[in-house]
């Protein structure tokens, strides 16, 4: 017999019902018991729990959110809040501990580690697809997809008005979703961390708008930037000010914010959250810790959870470079 304990933390994301699904199906394969801890670490501080069963996860594999509630838990980063969240899984007498999150979930997991016996599995579960040794995290699809959707119906609008629109997406300080999304919706520019620096701010705001001109006289269509947030210092609101003063043409800004961490999860991020649900309570039964379940090359993986916080997988160069010596260029033909 073994007392799981579950809890979502940091940003939802799509597809984390699915992984508790999937956690809970599995729990009953081995009789294990499940504990749900709300709020993310602020559940596991305050003892803010409940025991889950099988009726708890039917039909929330399409669900958004998370039914565990998510949160950020300052308290988290003080040894103090550590000793508390670690004095709760002692008293309740709990075995193992699987945190669905992202790379701050599991640098808080890891503290937990130190000071507790119990076994440790981190799940990634983030749209901002920051997480190492896994090629992607639950949410992340998702979020792209529902983006590029948005994106869509916004290129629509611009080409009837023939304007410029800066969309900014979400990502905190990674890139994926802005390229990812660029890409595929086939933004004019996408302007990300990885090929975009704001230490010259004139030099990059001349650039843009020689480039916006250029591209606006010489055809009748629209045109779209695709920006990362945190991105332009002042903000996107105020580069597309800036943009319109210099270029004399309506740049219109388009914040897409949290609408692309909602919704239900696209197939990918279902079976993605399924697979690493199921491998995360056989890791368990295998007596395994200190663990994140990641997936690599269409295969689950192990590997060690510190291993997925060093912050060392980067958008594919590939994809920066195809971006800024091809596609961002306006085609002849297009013109
Ligand atoms: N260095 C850390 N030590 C302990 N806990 C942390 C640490 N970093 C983050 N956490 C905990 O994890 C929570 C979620 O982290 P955050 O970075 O906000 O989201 P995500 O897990 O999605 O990256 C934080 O609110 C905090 O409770
Ligand atoms: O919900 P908040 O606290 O405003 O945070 C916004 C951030 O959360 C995210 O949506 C998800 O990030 P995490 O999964 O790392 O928490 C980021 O893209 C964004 O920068």
């Amino acid at each position: 017999m073994k007392n799981i304990a579950v809890l979502t933390s940091g940003g939802d994301a799509p597809g984390m019902n699915a992984a508790l699904r999937a956690i809970v199906l599995t729990c009953l394969q081995y009789k294990y018991t499940i504990t749900g801890y709300y709020h993310g670490y602020n559940g596991l501080i305050n003892g803010e729990s409940k025991q889950i069963h099988v009726d708890d996860v039917n039909g929330i594999i399409g669900r958004g959110g998370t039914i565990l509630k998510s949160a950020r838990c300052p308290a988290m980063l003080s040894d103090n809040g550590i000793k508390q969240a670690v004095s709760t899984l002692m008293k309740d007498k709990i075995d193992a501990l699987i945190v669905i999150g992202g790379d701050g979930s599991f640098a808080g997991l890891l503290e937990i580690a130190k000071y507790w016996q119990g076994q440790v599995i981190g799940i990634p579960g983030t749209i901002d697809n920051d997480v190492d040794q896994t090629d992607f995290t639950i949410g992340f699809s998702t979020a792209v997809n529902t983006a590029i959707e948005a994106i869509d119906k916004i290129r629509d609008t611009a080409d009837a008005f023939e304007r410029v629109f800066i969309v900014e997406v979400m990502g905190r300080h990674s890139g994926f979703i802005t390229f990812n999304v660029g890409i595929a919706s086939a933004a004019e520019q996408v302007l990300s961390f990885e090929n975009f620096d704001c230490v010259n701010k004139e030099t990059r705001l001349n650039e843009l708008s020689n480039s916006i001109k250029n591209a606006q006289s010489n055809r009748h269509s629209s045109y779209l930037i695709v920006i990362a947030e945190n991105l332009w210092p002042e903000g996107t609101t105020e580069l597309a000010k800036n943009l319109t003063e210099l270029t004399g043409i309506d740049c219109t800004p388009c914040i897409l914010g949290y609408i692309q961490r909602g919704g239900s999860p696209v197939a990918k991020d279902r079976l993605l959250a399924t697979k690493l649900g199921v491998a995360s309570v056989q890791a368990l039964a295998e007596g395994k810790t200190n663990l994140m379940m990641g997936e690599q090359n269409n295969t689950v993986v192990e590997v060690p959870l510190r291993q997925s916080i060093n912050h060392q997988k980067g958008v594919s160069k590939s994809l920066i470079k195809a971006q800024t010596d091809i596609l961002s260029v306006p085609k002849q033909s297009q013109i």
